[in-house]
Parts: structure tokens; C-alpha cells; sequence
């Protein structure tokens, strides 16, 4: 066991046309986490699990995969990941049985280490077993995807985009088996472009931006650096001017509530309330709302102020 499923040091990519995909990145994913990789379009994601995945050769720096460096051993280290590509990349002959003992003999595991049966269990395709993988539907082929990913027990899963255009069903068969893994003690990194998301999954995130990591922290505390926060009042009686302290915007929901945002270093929620009360204000309901993780992400990534 190792404290950090992977450690990427001084991590450099430029294409052979000039394109600088990644400066010289530091990232530390721990043991045991479900880790977010975020960034816009272009950012380097898929430059960067490409480098894991020992698909892209790095220009520079170091990557170690549960202890194994790249360089040192690229045996072990490509043992330790399995990946999940987003492209549905299935020999359309192969049978899932077939196609998970190949990935299998690729990976050099011995039959009698195979577990191609739980492996179809998991992903729910036992019955289609011995069905030509041209005749599996999209979503099918895509949990046959994560199958092959886990033919070799990687302690690390990496999971690109794994649920972008898939429906609401397969969304929840997949996230359930990602927890399922997790549990067991795989970790898991995984890139979206759903936040929403990347927020209910991920321990910990890293946003990506001009092959930069700018930020890197528990999701938790990412959502606390937004200093922004609403109160949502239901008042008994429209009162025609509120006296609000300073910094402080009003805005009419058409619902008829009214709804305050405010700096928390600057002001209470009590504060307001009672300067709501002086203004003859009488609250009959308040809620809060919270920024969520795409306040952080557009704040980090446009250079909008949060
Ligand atoms: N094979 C390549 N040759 C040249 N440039 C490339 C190559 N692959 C990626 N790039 C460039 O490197 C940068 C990073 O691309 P990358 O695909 O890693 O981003 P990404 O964050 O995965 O984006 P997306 O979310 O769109 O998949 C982009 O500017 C892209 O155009």
C-alpha cells in the first residue's frame, strides 16, 4: 500500500507540432480516493491520462503509478492503472467473454486468475455473455468498456468521460459500480464536464486549465473558498425599500421571494435578517443557497471573481 496512487512531478507535454499540452505539472493522488480531474476543453486532461496510461510519451518529469515510477518500471506501473476510454473502441466480432480473456492475455493474467464471470456480473452483462459485441447497444458497450479496464485488477481505475451522452440508467449502474469498486479500495480518478457531477463523486478535485493545475483541493473546501452566499426570504408584506448594508444585491424572484447575496466576510446572515426587520420586513420562510462547484470552476478557469 502506498500513500499516493499516483505522483506526477514536473510533468511537461509538447506535441511534435509545438503544442504545449502540460507545464510542468505536480499532482499527488492519494490511495483509496475518487478523484475529479476538471478542466475545459483543451485543458490537458486527456493529454495527462494518456501519460498514465502509457498511451503519450511525456516530454519531461516523472510519473509513478502506486509506487512504480514510468520510467523505472513501466511493467509494473502500466499493471497498477486501467482505463476507461471515452471512445467506444470494441472489436465488433468479439463476444464480451472474448473480448475481457484477449484484454486479459494482453495484460499477461493467467486463466486460472481470470474472473471474467464477476467481471460480467459487475457490469451487467452476463446474459449478453456470448453475444457478437455488434449487436450490444451503446450503454452496453460502453459497461463492456469498464470491464476490459479491470481485467487485470488495477488498483488505480481511470474513468475519461465516462458518462457523457449515456442515459440517467446507466449514469446510476455506473456510478454505483465506481462506488462499489472504491469501497473495495480501488481509486479512482475520473474527468467530466458534468460538475454537478464531479461534486456528489469526488473526494478531491484538481481543475486543470492551459495545461496548468490551478487549483487541487477536498471538494468540501473548494465549495468554502466562495465568499458569495444567498439568503432566499419569503416576506409577509412586500416592503417597498429594505435597508441593507452595504455590498449586499437585492433581486426579485418571480416566485415572489426575495433573494440577498452577500460577502460571508463582510456579513452575517443575523445581520441581515435584522436589517431586513428595522426595514419593516417580517420573514415568514428563509432558505440558503451555497455556490456550487461551477461558481469555483468558472471562477478559476474565466478569471470571473467568485
Ligand atoms: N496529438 C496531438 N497533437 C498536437 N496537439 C495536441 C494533440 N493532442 C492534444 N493536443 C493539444 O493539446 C492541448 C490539450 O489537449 P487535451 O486533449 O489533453 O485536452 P482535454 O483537457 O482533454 O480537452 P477535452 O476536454 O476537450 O478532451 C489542446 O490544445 C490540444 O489541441
Amino acid at each position: 500500500m502506498t500513500d499516493n496512487a499516483i505522483e506526477i512531478t514536473n510533468l511537461s507535454k509538447t506535441y511534435a507540432d509545438g503544442k504545449t499540452a502540460l507545464n510542468s505539472v505536480d499532482l499527488a493522488i492519494p490511495a483509496g480516493s475518487i478523484f475529479g480531474l476538471l478542466g475545459p476543453n483543451g485543458a490537458g486532461k486527456s493529454t495527462m491520462i494518456n501519460i498514465l496510461a502509457g498511451l503519450v510519451n511525456k516530454t519531461s518529469g516523472q510519473v509513478r503509478i502506486w509506487g512504480f515510477d514510468q520510467d523505472v518500471n513501466p511493467r509494473q506501473s502500466r499493471a497498477a492503472i486501467g482505463v476507461m476510454p471515452q471512445e467506444l473502441n470494441i472489436d465488433p466480432f468479439f463476444t464480451p467473454r472474448a473480448a475481457l480473456d484477449v484484454q486479459a492475455g494482453l495484460y499477461g493474467v493467467p486463466k486460472s486468475a481470470r474472473r471474467t464471470d464477476e467481471i460480467l456480473e459487475l457490469i451487467g452483462l452476463s446474459d449478453k455473455a456470448e453475444a457478437y459485441a455488434r449487436t450490444l447497444s451503446g450503454g452496453m458497450r460502453r459497461r463492456l468498456l469498464l470491464g476490459k479496464a479491470l481485467v487485470h485488477h488495477p488498483q488505480v481505475l481511470v474513468l475519461d468521460e465516462p458518462t457523457a451522452g449515456v442515459d440517467i440508467e446507466l449514469r446510476q449502474m455506473l456510478w454505483t459500480n465506481v462506488r462499489k469498486l472504491n469501497e473495495q479500495g480501488m481509486t479512482i480518478i475520473l474527468t467530466t464536464h458534468y460538475l454537478e457531477e464531479a461534486e456528489a463523486m469526488c473526494d478531491e478535485i484538481a481543475i486543470i486549465n492551459h495545461g496548468e493545475v490551478v487549483v487541487r483541493d477536498r471538494t468540501s473546501a473548494l465549495l468554502g473558498r466562495l465568499d458569495a452566499k444567498t439568503l432566499v426570504l419569503r416576506l409577509e408584506n412586500p416592503v417597498p425599500a429594505l435597508v441593507l448594508p452595504g455590498n449586499v444585491t437585492q433581486e426579485q424572484r418571480r416566485d415572489g421571494q426575495i433573494a440577498l447575496t452577500y460577502r460571508r466576510s463582510q456579513v452575517s446572515a443575523g445581520q441581515l435578517l435584522a436589517a431586513v426587520a428595522q426595514s419593516g420586513g417580517v420573514v415568514t420562510d428563509v432558505t440558503s443557497e451555497e455556490p456550487d462547484l461551477e461558481d469555483v470552476f468558472l471562477s478559476l478557469t474565466s478569471g470571473k471573481a467568485a
